[in-house]
């Protein structure tokens, strides 16, 4: 057996605390959506990685846009080709009907927390540039489409990060989508800012050119501080 030496076993103390604090806290807070948003590259996926390898989030759902349905296969074909901009808009808003349906609703219902790895503002922030050239406010009106029927999450995060940045994390990744270019995801950053601003009670914006670890503890910080509401 391996003897801690006394500050490892320390901070070991210390980390277990606040796995429990945090796991307190999120026992309390019932039926919450939280979505993770940002640019392609900007860390999403793997801070979804972390809260979702969290012991204090064991009981949340975690979830995604475009989904894992029939109708989210759909959706990366219409990503993975030249599909009509508002063809793809209406295939990506499709998707997000048939999840809020089959399970964010039902799981808020259930009391869960639900953290989605993008969701409706990736549609005001990305089409809302796709579709430029066919509207005069187009973020302004992929949202009115959204009235209505879409759930508001209760605590947006939005991961901040210069495209350059990102473009050059998404090359090392290996993976390229058509969206992937620095002018495209310079104008979706803007809008992803701008909504940021509109609704400030609901976003908390991360800048995720930082170390791994700070990322971490701020999302942590901003998941627990929605207790408070
Ligand atoms: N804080 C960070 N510092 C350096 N590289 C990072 C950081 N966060 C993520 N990465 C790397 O950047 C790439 C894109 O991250 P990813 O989580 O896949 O982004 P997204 O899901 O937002 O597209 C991955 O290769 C990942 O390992
Ligand atoms: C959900 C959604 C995604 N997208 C885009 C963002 C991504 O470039 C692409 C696929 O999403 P995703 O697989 O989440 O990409 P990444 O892991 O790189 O963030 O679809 C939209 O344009 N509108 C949407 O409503």
């Amino acid at each position: 057996m391996r003897i801690l030496p006394e500050h490892k076993i320390k901070e070991q103390k210390i980390e277990e605390h606040k796995v429990k604090k945090i796991a307190v806290q999120l026992t309390l807070m019932k039926g919450k959506l939280i979505t993770l948003e940002g640019i392609d590259g900007s860390g999403k996926s793997t801070i979804t990685r972390f809260l979702n390898s969290h012991p204090a989030f064991s009981s949340a759902v975690f979830t995604r846009e475009p989904t894992t349905s029939w109708i989210g296969d759909a959706v990366y074909k219409a990503i993975e080709s030249n599909t009509d901009h508002l063809a793809e808009l209406m295939l990506f808003t499709a998707d997000h009907a048939n999840h809020i349906a089959t399970l964010i609703r039902p799981a808020l219902e259930d009391g869960k927390i639900v953290i989605s790895d993008r969701y409706s503002d990736s549609r005001y922030a990305y089409q809302g540039v796709t579709l430029k050239e066919r509207f005069d406010e187009p973020m302004e009106w992929v949202q009115q489409i959204h009235k209505g029927w879409t759930v508001v999450p209760d605590l947006t995060v939005l991961f901040d990060i210069d495209p350059e940045i990102a473009v050059r994390r998404c090359g090392k990744r290996g993976e390229q989508t058509k969206f992937e270019k620095i002018e495209l995801l310079n104008g979706v950053r803007k809008n992803y800012l701008r909504l940021a601003e509109k609704e400030p009670e609901r976003f908390v914006i991360i800048d995720t050119d930082r170390d791994l670890k700070e990322i971490e503890n701020d999302v942590l910080q901003a998941i627990t501080s929605i207790m408070e509401n």
